[in-house]
């Protein structure tokens, strides 16, 4: 049976879904076929030549080296929307702890602790202080429209606001999602310069890493509050720093903090708690499982950041899995190579996303290993598999 290697604090309820089907689950194990992490950032050379697959138990997969995975035919996975219900509780907040001031007077409060029985006639008459505007009729710009940002959005109209979002590659599943209220902007310009409040719920990759920088903070009001839930390097913290320090711009909520920001009433520094509730963790952690148990039992491919969805029910005792460059004449080759074997192929599927494609093929018998190292010596072809049952 197969041995998963865990990194971080994953939730029982998917390890326990695992040790059931019979893996064993082990935080030091040297020969794993699979691996399950949080935010770990995996070093290629943690990954020994046995894994197949990798399930990164959260959304954002930025700490998981996917090109060299991807050379290798490792099959990286996340949880899309397991933890959404719980970044989104968090936003909400974020916007009302910067509205009301609620950080700053709550440490005023603490400050006053040795004053006595003028506690009270002092909190009265600094109150004022505090003072922050409500967040009904506001406007809130929103830069992506994945599972988070579509919850923020309908949670907001809920509250009162305005809301106009733009995400220039929303999916069918997420308009079906959101609310017919939310305004959708062709650029995003029209959110940044609109938004009393702005919150990102975009992946951190090359085209969006410092997307929120100097020029865009110039187009922004300079009572204007952002949040950043999605990740720190989406974010150029010094042009923030300066545009707080200028007075251009409101307050900061950030759930990734580092030193420059750390120490301030304007910047609300949060360590990455957006899905750390239980509810998020168990779900995270249960899809995690699950993905990673029907990849390395059936070989079947669900929600990959790198493959294609791919997966079939077993038709016969026996199924291969063949991982190739997505270029022509491989499918033609490879059933070649099991034609010239002599075996049959009961129910095949072959998908492609990108530079990979992957193919499922249940035959009618038991595969040999001089099949498999045939299967290899195609150029082009980067992983096989045999999985009976
Ligand atoms: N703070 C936390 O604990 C926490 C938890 C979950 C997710 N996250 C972060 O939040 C991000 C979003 O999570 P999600 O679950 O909503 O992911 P998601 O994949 O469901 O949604 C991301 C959305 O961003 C859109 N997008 C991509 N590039 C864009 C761009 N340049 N401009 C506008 N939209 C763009 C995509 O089309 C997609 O709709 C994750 O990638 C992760 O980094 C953080
Ligand atoms: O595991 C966590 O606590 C954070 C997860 C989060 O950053 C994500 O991208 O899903």
């Amino acid at each position: 049976m197969h041995t998963i290697k865990t990194y971080n604090k994953i939730a029982a309820s998917g390890l326990e879904i695992l040790a059931g089907k019979g893996y064993t689950v082990d935080e030091n194990a040297a020969d794993a076929q699979g691996i399950i992490l949080r935010s770990h950032k995996l070093q290629p050379e943690e990954i020994t030549t046995s894994v197949l697959g990798i399930a990164r138990a959260g959304a954002g997969y930025n700490n998981v080296p996917v090109d060299h995975c991807s050379e290798h035919g490792i099959v990286v996975f996340n949880t899309p929307g397991a933890n959404a219900n719980g970044v989104k509780e968090l936003v909400i907040a974020g916007m009302l702890l910067s509205s009301r001031q609620v950080y700053p007077a709550l440490a005023w409060a603490q400050s006053i602790k040795d004053q006595g029985e003028d506690v009270p006639k002092m909190i009265e008459k600094e109150k004022s202080r505090f003072a922050g505007p409500e967040i009904a009729g506001k406007t809130l710009g929103i830069i992506g429209l994945g599972a988070i940002g579509v919850l923020v959005a309908n949670s907001a109209i809920a509250l009162g606001m305005r809301v106009i979002g733009y995400d220039p590659f929303l999916s069918v599943e997420s308009a079906w999602g959101m609310s017919a209220a939310v305004e959708k902007a062709t650029n995003p310009d029209q959110v940044y310069q609109q938004a009393d409040y702005l919150t990102i719920h975009v992946p951190q990759n090359d085209k969006t890493k410092g997307m929120i920088n100097a020029e865009v903070l110039a187009k922004m009001k300079d009572d204007a509050r952002i949040l950043n839930f999605a990740r720190g390097g989406l974010v150029d913290n010094a042009a923030v720093l300066a545009a707080l320090d200028a007075g251009t711009l409101g307050a900061y909520v950030t759930d990734f903090p580092d030193a420059s920001l750390l120490g301030r009433d304007d910047v609300i520094a949060i360590p990455h708690l957006g899905a750390s509730t239980p509810e998020s963790e168990e779900n995270c952690a249960i899809m995690a499982a699950n993905q990673l148990d029907e990849f390395l039992t059936r070989g079947n491919i669900i929600n990959s950041v790198n493959f294609p969805a791919c997966s079939m029910p077993m038709t016969t005792g026996f199924r291969l899995t063949v991982s190739n460059r997505n270029v022509p004449k491989m499918v033609g080759q490879i059933t070649t190579v099991l034609a010239d074997a002599g075996i049959n192929i009961e129910d095949m599927m072959n998908r492609h996303r990108d530079e990979l494609a992957y193919n499922i093929i249940d035959v009618d018998g038991p595969v040999s290993d001089s099949v498999v190292t045939s299967l290899q010596a195609i150029d082009g072809v980067i992983a096989v598999r045999v999985i009976s049952s």
